[in-house]
This record gives C-alpha cells, sequence and structure tokens, in this order.
C-alpha cells in the first residue's frame, strides 16, 4: 500500500532567461521579455511529493516535518530572494528556465529522501505555467 505524502512551499527569485553565448538578437527572439537583461521575477510555487510504504508503527511514510525541513534547506535557504543567475551556483552556467530549475530542486531533495521513496516536484513559475520532475 504506496501512499503519496506532498508539502507546498513558495520562493521568490529574480531570474534572466537567455544564453551567453547567443547575440542580444537571438537571445530577444527566443526568449522574447524574459531576456531582459534587468531580470524579472517570480513568486514559484514548490510541491515536493514522497511516495512510499506506510510505516506500521508511526503511520508515517515521511513525517512531514521532516519533509518541510529538507525543503527548507534545500529550496527556500539557497533559492528564496535570489537571484537565480547571480547568486545561485547551480545557474551560473544553466539556462534558470523552470524545467531547470524543477530539476535542480529534485536533485537537492532527492540527496535527502530515503532511496526506497519515491520523489516527484511540481515547480509553479506562474500561477498557469508549471513543470513537473520525477527523475526519469
Ligand atoms: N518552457 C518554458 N517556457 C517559458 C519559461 C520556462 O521556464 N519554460 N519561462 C518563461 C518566463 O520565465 C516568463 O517570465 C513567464 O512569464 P509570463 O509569460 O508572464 O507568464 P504567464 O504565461 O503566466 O503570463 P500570461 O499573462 O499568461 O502571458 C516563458 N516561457
Ligand atoms: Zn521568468
Amino acid at each position: 500500500m504506496r501512499v503519496t505524502v506532498s508539502r507546498k512551499s513558495h520562493f521568490n527569485a529574480a531570474h534572466r532567461l537567455y544564453r551567453k553565448d547567443w547575440s542580444m538578437e537571438k537571445n530577444d527572439s527566443v526568449f522574447g521579455k524574459c531576456n531582459n537583461a534587468n531580470f524579472h521575477g517570480h513568486n514559484y510555487e514548490v510541491i515536493a511529493s514522497v511516495t512510499g510504504e506506510i510505516d506500521p508503527e508511526t503511520g508515517y511514510v515521511i513525517d512531514i516535518k521532516e519533509l518541510a525541513q529538507y525543503i527548507y534547506e534545500e529550496v527556500e535557504l539557497p533559492l528564496d530572494h535570489k537571484n537565480l543567475n547571480l547568486d545561485v551556483p547551480e545557474f551560473a552556467n544553466l539556462n534558470p528556465t523552470a524545467e531547470h530549475i524543477v530539476v535542480v530542486i529534485w536533485n537537492k531533495l532527492r540527496k535527502r529522501v530515503k532511496s526506497e521513496h519515491e520523489l516527484e516536484v511540481v515547480l509553479y513559475e506562474t500561477p498557469r505555467n508549471f513543470v513537473s520532475y520525477r527523475g526519469q
């Protein structure tokens, strides 16, 4: 009997979508307003979901407080109120698209969640735009 436990979180961050090896014109044509050289921001929402067997003694798959602490340490502390391009080492040479951000977050949380548990991360960049990653 496998059950999924989810925890929601959020962080605010600035970013710019562009490639350093492309001209301004090409970046503009591909990324449009997201290539604003002065950056722009989002209120990101994150949902981390852990799936596994219920422990018969505790009734938990994972203590949600434990999951919340992982998210605080791996997502909120390093990303909240940061400029993703300038402040976050993972994006020094990686375009901070929602796709790349969700993979970075998943990789960080994967190291904290027990290997017998499945992990899925959903990232909302705007209320209408969201991506998800399950490590596949
Ligand atoms: N596949 C992706 N496409 C886009 C990404 C992305 O990360 N992956 N990101 C962006 C920009 O970050 C952009 O800032 C998104 O904001 P915006 O266009 O304002 O968002 P909405 O679609 O919610 O706003 P509308 O009012 O509906 O236009 C773009 N594309
Ligand atoms: Zn954006």
